[in-house]
This record gives structure tokens, C-alpha cells and sequence, in this order.
């Protein structure tokens, strides 16, 4: 489970500062998905990478799993990153040179020797989760070989390795056509519900929100309406 109580966010401007988070508060369910939308520069991306623990909120919690992780030291909170939130950036950052299986098996080289899967566990893992985004037949395939859909596929398969139970997504369908998008959304609500994850959607896409099962609305840092839907 995921609750952000009351996030204040700013960033320095000139002389000045922009609120780009203001007291905003959610909490996300397990196994539920829930929409964060608003126009452009509302917050959106800024109240995930403070979800995600990237960023420290100038003021309000973070809880996973009921861990405050606003107070945690830096290496700390890479370990609760590590092992209880899995993100899918908007930017597709898959590495060129390894195929899709790689892509999920690097995921276990990364960070502590002590959090690391053996390397049959990995890989067991990875097969479980391409199966799961239906890319087994793609496997050894490199990003260049693959389709934008595809790769987006890959990119919640990877951020799904460590078992997470928080999911943040930012604007998995931007780069996609309405067909393939609501593929994507088909996909991460059938993987909230089998992994059961507390999953944060951004989307300003409105024709996926009443599949979701709640949605914030931010404008302009604020959170101006939750509705819940499914
Ligand atoms: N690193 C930063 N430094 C300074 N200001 C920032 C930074 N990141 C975001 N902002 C500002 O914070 C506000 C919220 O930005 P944010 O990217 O969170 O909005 P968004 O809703 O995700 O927008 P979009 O839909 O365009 O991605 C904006 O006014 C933006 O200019």
C-alpha cells in the first residue's frame, strides 16, 4: 500500500520558488489502480518522483507498507526503492544492447550482493514476467527489434522484477496509438490484480480513467478532485 499524506513540493524559480506539489494526499489500495491526471505543469510527474522516493517533499509522509520513507537516509531509501516500488518512467530508458530477457535479468545485478536473487531465480523470474506481458516469443529480441507497444511492455516487466508492491507509472500510453494504449491499461490492470500491487497511474489520456479504479485530479499542484470509479 501506498499513502502520501499531505506533500508539499517546491522547486526554486529565480528569486522565488513554484509549488508544484501542494498538500496533497492519496492513498492506493492493493490491487487497485489509481489514475493521477490534470493539465500540463498541475504536478502530476512531481508527485510520483515523491512517490517513487526520488525526490524528499518539502514537507508531508510517504508510507509504503506503512514505512515512512521521508525518513529514511539516502541508502535507506534506495533499499525501500529497491525492494517495494517498482516505476516505469516515461522516457523508455531499455538499454540497446541486451534483449528483452536481459533487460529484466540486469535488474538483479543492480544494487546490494545481499537483496540479489540467485542467477535461476532471476531468470525464472524474468520468464514468468515476459510470459506475463506476452512477450515470451520476443525474448532474445534487442529494443530496435521491437515495437513502441512492445517496449513499453518491457518496461513494466523490468519494473516488476524485484516483486514490488507499489507500481508508478508516468504516462505509459503517451507514445502509443488508442489501440495499443488501451492495451497498455488493459495490462496494468490485469498485473495490479494477479501481483497485486498499489499501482499510481499518470495519465492526461481521459479515455482510460473510468477503467481505473479511483482518479486524482491536480491542477495547479493541487488536488482539486478524487473520484473513485470501478
Ligand atoms: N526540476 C524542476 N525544477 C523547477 N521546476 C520544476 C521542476 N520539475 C517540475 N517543475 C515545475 O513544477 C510544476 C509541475 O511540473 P510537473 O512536471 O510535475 O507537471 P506535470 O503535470 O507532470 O506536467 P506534464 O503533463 O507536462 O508532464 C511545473 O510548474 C514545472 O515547471
Amino acid at each position: 500500500m501506498i499513502r502520501l499524506n499531505n506533500i508539499t513540493l517546491s522547486f526554486p524559480d529565480g528569486d522565488t520558488r513554484v509549488t508544484a506539489v501542494d498538500n496533497v494526499s492519496l492513498t492506493a489500495h492493493p490491487g487497485t489502480v489509481t489514475g493521477i491526471t490534470g493539465p500540463s505543469g498541475s504536478g502530476k510527474s512531481s508527485l510520483l518522483a515523491v512517490a517513487a522516493t526520488l525526490i524528499h517533499p518539502d514537507a508531508g509522509q510517504v508510507l509504503i507498507d506503512d514505512i515512512d520513507a521521508t525518513r529514511l537516509n539516502p541508502g535507506e531509501a534506495t533499499e525501500l526503492r529497491r525492494n517495494k516500488i517498482g516505476i516505469v518512467f516515461q522516457q523508455s530508458n531499455l538499454i540497446p544492447s541486451l534483449t528483452a530477457r536481459e533487460q529484466l535479468t540486469v535488474m538483479n545485478e543492480l544494487g546490494a550482493q545481499h537483496s540479489r536473487r540467485h542467477r535461476a531465480d532471476a531468470l525464472a523470474r524474468a520468464d514468468v514476467l515476459l510470459d506475463a506481458v506476452r512477450l515470451t516469443a520476443h525474448s532474445d529480441k534487442r529494443p530496435h527489434q521491437l515495437s513502441g507497444g512492445q517496449r513499453q511492455r518491457i518496461n513494466i516487466a523490468r519494473a516488476l522484477m524485484n516483486d514490488p508492491s507499489v507500481l508508478l507509472i508516468d504516462e505509459p500510453t503517451s507514445a502509443l496509438d488508442q489501440e495499443r494504449g488501451a492495451s497498455i491499461i488493459d495490462l496494468i490492470l490485469r498485473l495490479t490484480d494477479e501481483l497485486n500491487t498499489s499501482t499510481l497511474l499518470v495519465t492526461h489520456d481521459l479515455v482510460h480513467l473510468p477503467r481505473m479504479h479511483g482518479v486524482v485530479h491536480l491542477v495547479d499542484g493541487r488536488l482539486v478532485d478524487t473520484v473513485a470509479t470501478a
